[in-house]
């Protein structure tokens, strides 16, 4: 077994039910929510889920430093998890109306998700040391859903707190995956940490 004190630097439930699910040993450390603020969009979805992966690693490393619970066997996960639909970044809905407004565009339209995903040693020396941070992309198309089903998914609630205002988890069967992993739309991809931690244990 790798010595290591892996730390998923997260408060979402499905990040953590993932890596639970697969059988990681992991303490949990949310990095600070001002992180997703004043980072824009402005180089499309892929720059910007690797840009909030890696500001989110630093954060929670800053915060482990102050707290003198930095030690060598650190290894930091973070992920930063957006759809996209014509052109448009989808993160996290404010609210109900700005959830039926991503619900209404991307219903029956094929679409994206990206997550950027760092892992970061910081303890360990040389190169080894530095952050490596990735990208993963999938393609789904949503079904023609009725404004009712759109009705009674918003009622539910379930579109708190998801990129998109949409869980793929949630309706099985409303969204079609095209290319990619079901892990990154749900917002963790599994394989991609896998390789990257097998590198780190290399080192
Ligand atoms: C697209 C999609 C996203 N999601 C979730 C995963 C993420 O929790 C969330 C995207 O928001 P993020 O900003 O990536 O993550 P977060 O704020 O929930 O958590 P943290 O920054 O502390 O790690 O959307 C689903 O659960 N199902 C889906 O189908």
């Amino acid at each position: 077994m790798p010595t290591r004190r892996l730390i998923l630097a997260s408060s979402s439930p499905r990040r953590r039910q993932l890596m639970a699910d697969a059988g990681y040993q992991f303490e949990i450390f949310p990095p600070h929510e001002s992180v997703e603020c004043g980072i824009c969009s402005t180089g499309g979805p892929a720059s910007l889920v690797v840009e909030l992966a890696l500001s989110k690693a630093i954060n929670v490393v800053a915060q482990l430093k102050e707290l003198g619970q930095l030690d060598d066997q650190c290894v930091i996960v973070a992920c930063d998890t957006v759809a996209e639909c014509g052109g448009m970044v989808l993160g996290k809905p404010a609210d109900e109306a700005h959830a039926r407004d991503m619900l209404e565009r991307l219903r029956g339209t094929l679409h994206r998700v990206y997550s950027g995903i760092s892992v970061w040693r910081p303890g360990a020396t040389g190169d080894a040391g530095q952050p490596d941070v990735q990208l993963a992309t999938s393609e789904l198309r949503m079904d023609q859903i009725s404004d009712e089903q759109l009705d009674e998914y918003l009622a539910s609630g379930l579109w708190e707190g998801k990129a998109g205002a949409f869980g793929y988890q949630d309706r099985a069967g409303w969204l079609h995956l095209m290319s990619g992993t079901e892990s990154n739309v749900v917002g963790l991809p599994m394989d991609l940490l896998a390789n990257m931690l097998a590198r780190i244990d290399a080192d």
